[in-house]
């Protein structure tokens, strides 16, 4: 990675912001999955080790600039305590005096917690005074919230005009697998794409047609490319106005002789309800009206393992059906286990792929699960993530 990391500076006796992505899920006031938390640990854990004095800012959902209860860090500060295994000062505040005097008051190996940076309008603004304001509490910058790094905001890459600004150890992980895999893959590169839509995918997917030999869409945006085919697609969602990029990628895939595979058979429901009616069906015989295919059927969860069974390097994005209703769930738990027994590099590019891997158990089998959704996705499109052109480069570090 050409960017600088912790690793590059000096840390020890320094007051280090720490830009985290604590983003999680958190029910009845607790978190319901730490997997951000503690992927951030090895950046929090250096710093206490080196002697520096911790202040760690994460957004929670999205406030839009103003106080929500039910987006306040408490639950995540009490999770990461325990994580830790030593105190975490949160405070309410994320700027002013009440953080000034939390901040002035810390000593070596102390971590400090502000609250959710989206309660300030400055925050999403970028607004160069809150990015000062911080500023003015740190020496360092520290950019470990690969997951929010596609995002231009003032604590993801404003702080970064005010203080010497470096990546921890996550940003550093994320972007070196994440990049490594697309610019030297080991052969046969295979990617299994689904999720929602082809509208937020189709950057991905055409930039992933250049690199790999095989592709497998599945998911909600399998059915516009099937409706692109001629297939009837009955009441499944079909982006009418995406048929013709559709055809294109299908045409564009031709002509690389890339191995594009699309589902053959579908799980189909009579509703979109986890007690509805279901039945399998060949996408030659077509999607009744009334009924919507909600998941990828058996003979498409065969495939997609042969496709895998010998691959090197394998990339996996979004789900392959509405894998929150366990009817619909078999696809893209199918998935998840034939990426867990592929002999080569296993990444889950972050979002509900990565959720799903998570709660099968099945994280510690894969190379690497991005902690990033909107931000793996935006890397994996060749697209300039903000948060990390922000940071100095390693050259300009080391002189
Ligand atoms: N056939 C389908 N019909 C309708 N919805 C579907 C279908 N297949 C999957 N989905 C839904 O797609 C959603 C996930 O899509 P999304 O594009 O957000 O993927 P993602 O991997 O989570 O993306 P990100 O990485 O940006 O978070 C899930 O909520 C799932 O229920
Ligand atoms: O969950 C995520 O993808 C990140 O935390 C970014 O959140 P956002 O989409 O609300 O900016």
């Amino acid at each position: 990675m050409d960017k600088a990391t912790i690793r590059d500076v000096e840390v020890q006796g320094k007051r280090v912001f720490v830009r985290v992505d604590f983003n999680v899920p958190i029910e009845d006031g607790r978190v319901v999955d730490d997997g951000r938390i503690r992927a951030a640990l090895p950046t929090i854990e250096y710093l206490i080790r080196g002697g520096a004095r911790l202040i760690l800012a994460s957004h929670l959902g999205r406030p839009k600039g103003r106080v929500d209860e039910r987006y306040r860090l408490d639950p995540v500060a009490r999770r990461l305590q325990e994580l830790l295994g030593r105190p975490v000062h949160k405070v309410d505040a994320v700027v002013g005096p009440e953080v000034e005097q939390a901040a002035a008051g810390m000593g070596p190996g102390d971590v400090l917690l502000l609250e959710n940076v989206r309660f300030e309008p400055g925050e999403e603004k970028n607004d160069p005074a809150l990015a000062r304001a911080w500023a003015g509490l740190a020496d360092l910058y520290v950019n470990d919230a690969f997951g929010a790094a596609h995002r231009a905001h003032a604590s993801t890459a404003g702080l970064a005009q005010f203080l010497p600004a470096v990546a921890g150890l996550l940003m550093e992980r994320e972007l070196t697998v994440l990049s490594r895999a697309l610019s030297h893959p080991e052969h046969p590169f295979a990617a299994v794409l689904g999720g929602a839509k082809v509208s937020d995918k189709i950057g991905v997917v055409a930039r992933l047609l250049e690199k790999v030999d095989r592709l497998l869409i599945g998911g909600g945006m399998a059915n516009t490319f099937l409706a692109a085919r001629g297939y009837r697609m009955g009441s499944s969602s079909v982006e009418e106005d995406r048929l013709e990029t559709a055809r294109e990628t299908l045409r564009t895939a031709e002509g690389r002789g890339t191995a594009l595979l699309l589902p053959v058979d579908l799980v189909i429901a009579d509703r979109f309800s986890a007690d509805a009616q279901r039945r399998t069906v060949r996408v030659e015989e077509g999607v009744p009206e009334g009924w919507m295919a909600l998941d990828i059927g058996p003979e498409t969860v065969e495939r997609c393992r042969a496709m895998l069974a010998d691959a090197h390097t394998v990339i996996w994005n979004g789900p392959m059906g509405v894998f929150e209703m366990e009817p619909f769930a078999a696809g893209t738990l199918a998935v998840a286990q034939a990426m867990a027994g592929v002999k080569g590099t296993t990444i889950v590019g972050g979002g509900d792929s990565a959720a799903a891997v998570t709660k099968m158990g099945l994280a510690d089998r894969m190379t690497h699960v991005s902690t990033g959704g909107g931000a793996s996705l935006e890397f994996l499109e060749g697209r300039v993530l903000p948060g990390v052109a922000a940071l100095l480069d390693r050259e300009a570090v080391r002189g």
